[in-house]
């Protein structure tokens, strides 16, 4: 069985207390201690005359194995040594509020709650996307050209060590312009898998023969059609690179950095309002029941992600001022597109048994000896089946997935539903560039992804073999319509991400800082959703029944082939939605006039020096999975920080 190498006791101390963390002077105070806040803490920290204070409610737990191991955590859900997703060490484990269009149905939202935050629960999936997405920041959202494919490259370059794939799928060359995408000298090892089930390339060439090519470059500006996908994951190592050892532990050092772990931030202190707007004073945060204030010389950065910020603002008299004047919080500044605007990927998820004798992680879980050949094959050269991470994506354009006829009554359908609803202004605009970008077919629509084992759409049974494929809605319209989507196989399972337009959101019916806020994706609302994850999960049936992938299958397991018409389909497809955890686009980067929440220097509109740095100021979802994203934002934002105060 699988067992935990690290001995050593959690949590490791970062070398600061509540009370003496409240004495300390800081230039600049980062409420959370993860993806985005760790990469500012470093960056800002680089100059020894400035002081920088990371409050984080998680632990800190470096070299814990849980994270670390690629296949531990995540796929393994029945491993041993425990998970990642469902444990409170790790995941704030929310829950979204009933979806109405999902038959009451609650969707499960986890976020890492750990110093490193969501990069150190998540897949390790590493994706650019098209360069039409980053534009759109620039023109749509009007953020200025700064904000655009051109503005980010020297960014996404600057996170990343990439290392060049060693194995190549069907279709692909080894094509020059993907080591000229990539950065090699910046703190996240991004790699590639060097090991594969018998999953993978029997998928990638059934695609191929249903008319998906391989994308021998996929993060040159063109995310779409299928790949091998970049992974961060250190190749020496074969250890997760993730914000907390990647940027945080490596400059642990610095006198000048100080991380409060298992502190949650409860609102911030202001002052009168400055020339600029309202002055931010400081922080209180909570430990062990005490609330501490620390105060701070120059800005406070809130990187406590999509579902927190807003909660951290709202709590402090920013925000809403009918939900905050009725939980009786005095409003500092009415601002009622805090918390708005919440963008997701949806999912769905399709899996399919295994012929026995065709390898999938399964056998981890099942074969005592092939797991013990594996760990030591990890432990003694960082490779094998423990060093697993989902290979295969593929955001495909939604003209390569449905007919002509049906993408048109897709449109007039949508367009029906469209004229009936209110739009923001925001909305507008994104509903607009959704359609250009659906029409071009220049981005994917939605992504599938190949997880080559069980247990996630259906309960595997012991001793057998899956995979599920994964539809995955990439673009969705938030409020009224959501485009995009994301499918994904694994025991070949599928999943679905999407663009949307519906008035999701999420705030706070509590002043408990320490309660969940409600978050309200309202998945599937527009008919448009359903439609796409619908023929989304129909491409998905199609392709596992193409070979040379169906050989390897005994059939399908869920939904089964009962499931047949476009009504059938959709039944299912409300009862299987979930997401693919990019929840993003609550506190958005846009303009005053579409109703944004930040300007393109990230500081939150009305306050003097609050800058929010995470994926809630994503303005709309993009087409494939968020992490490098965030980084490379946040490394742009270090930068903008240091030239507002010359540092
Ligand atoms: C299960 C899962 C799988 C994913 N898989 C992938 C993938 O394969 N590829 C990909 O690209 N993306 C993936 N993602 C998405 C990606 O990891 C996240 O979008 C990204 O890490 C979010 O970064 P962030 O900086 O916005 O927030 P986070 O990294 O979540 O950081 C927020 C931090 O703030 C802390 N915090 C919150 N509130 C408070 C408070 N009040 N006081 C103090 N601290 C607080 C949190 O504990 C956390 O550490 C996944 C996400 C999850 C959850």
């Amino acid at each position: 069985n699988l067992q935990p190498q690290y001995n050593g006791s959690y949590p490791a101390a970062t070398g600061t207390d509540a009370a003496s963390f409240a004495k300390t002077k800081f230039d600049f105070v980062v409420v959370g201690g993860g993806t985005a806040g760790l990469v500012l803490a470093y960056r800002l920290s680089e100059n020894p005359k400035i002081s920088v204070g990371v409050i984080e409610a998680g632990q800190y737990r470096p070299d814990d194995p849980l994270i670390g191991t690629p296949t531990a955590g995540n796929l393994l859900g029945n491993a041993d040594i425990g998970t990642l997703l469902g444990n409170p060490t790790y995941d704030w484990m929310f829950q979204s509020v009933p979806q109405a269009a999902l038959n009451g149905l609650v969707i499960d939202y986890p976020r890492g709650k750990v110093v490193g935050g969501s990069s150190a629960i998540n897949s390790m999936i590493w994706q650019r996307a098209s360069d039409v997405d980053y534009d759109n920041w620039n023109t749509v959202f009007q953020n200025g050209p700064g904000w655009s494919a051109q503005g980010l490259e020297p960014y996404f370059k600057r996170v990343e060590s990439w290392t060049e794939p060693e194995l190549l799928f069907p279709g692909q060359q080894r094509d020059p312009a993907l080591a000229t995408a990539h950065g090699t000298n910046g703190p996240i090892s991004v790699s590639y898998d060097t090991f594969l089930t018998d999953i993978e390339v029997p998928s990638v060439a059934a695609a191929n023969s249903i008319g998906i090519p391989t994308n021998s470059n996929p993060d040159g500006g063109n995310e779409t059609f299928i790949a091998l996908t970049a992974r961060s994951v250190d190749p020496k190592t074969g250890l997760r690179s993730y914000a907390g050892n990647a940027y945080y532990q490596t400059a642990i050092g610095r006198p000048n950095l100080k991380l409060l772990s298992q502190a949650v931030v409860s609102k911030i202190n202001f002052s009168k309002s400055g020339k600029s707007g309202i002055v931010a004073t400081g922080v209180n945060y909570i430990v062990g029941g005490k609330t501490y204030t620390v105060s701070v010389e120059k800005e406070v950065i809130l990187a406590a992600g999509s579902l927190k910020t807003p909660q951290i603002l709202e709590l402090s008299g920013v925000g809403n001022k009918t939900i905050l004047s009725n939980l009786g919080i005095d409003v500092l500044l009415d601002f009622p597109q805090i918390g708005e605007n919440l963008q997701d990927h949806p999912v769905t998820l399709l899996d399919f048994k295994v012929k026995d004798d065709v390898l999938t992680l399964d056998r981890l879980n099942y074969n005592q000896t092939y797991s013990y050949e594996q760990q030591v094959l990890y432990n003694t050269s960082a490779s094998g089946a423990m060093s697993y991470t989902e290979a295969v994506v593929g955001p495909l354009p939604l003209q390569k997935t449905v007919n002509s006829s049906t993408f048109d009554a897709m449109f007039s359908n949508l367009t029906a539903t469209l004229a009936t609803q209110q739009q923001t202004p925001i909305q507008k605009v994104q509903y607009a560039a959704l359609e250009s970008m659906v029409k071009s077919g220049a981005v994917g629509w939605f992504e599938l992804t190949v997880v080559p084992s069980g247990g996630v759409a259906s309960t595997a049974a012991n001793g057998s073999n899956y995979l599920t494929s994964v539809a995955i809605e990439l673009d969705v319209l938030s409020s009224p319509a959501s485009l995009r989507t994301w499918l994904c196989s694994m025991w070949l399972g599928t999943s679905t991400f999407y663009h949307r337009l519906t008035s999701a959101g999420q705030h706070i019916n509590s002043t408990d800082p320490t309660a969940q806020p409600v978050i309200d994706p309202k998945f599937l609302e527009i008919p448009w959703d359903a439609e796409v994850l619908v023929h989304g999960s129909q491409w998905v049936r199609k392709w596992m029944q193409s070979e040379p992938i169906a050989g390897l299958l005994e059939g399908e397991v869920t939904p089964s082939l009962n499931v047949q018409s476009d009504e059938e389909w959709d039944a299912y497809v409300r009862t299987a939605v979930r997401t693919t955890n990019h929840p993003l686009g609550t506190t958005a980067m846009a303009s005053r006039a579409l109703g944004g929440v930040v300007d393109p220097n990230l500081k939150v509109y009305g306050l003097a020096n609050v800058r929010v740095v995470d994926a809630g100021i994503i303005p709309m979802t993009i087409g494939v999975a968020i992490q490098s994203t965030i980084y490379a934002m946040a490394e742009k934002a270090a930068d903008l920080v240091k030239s507002t105060y010359g540092i």
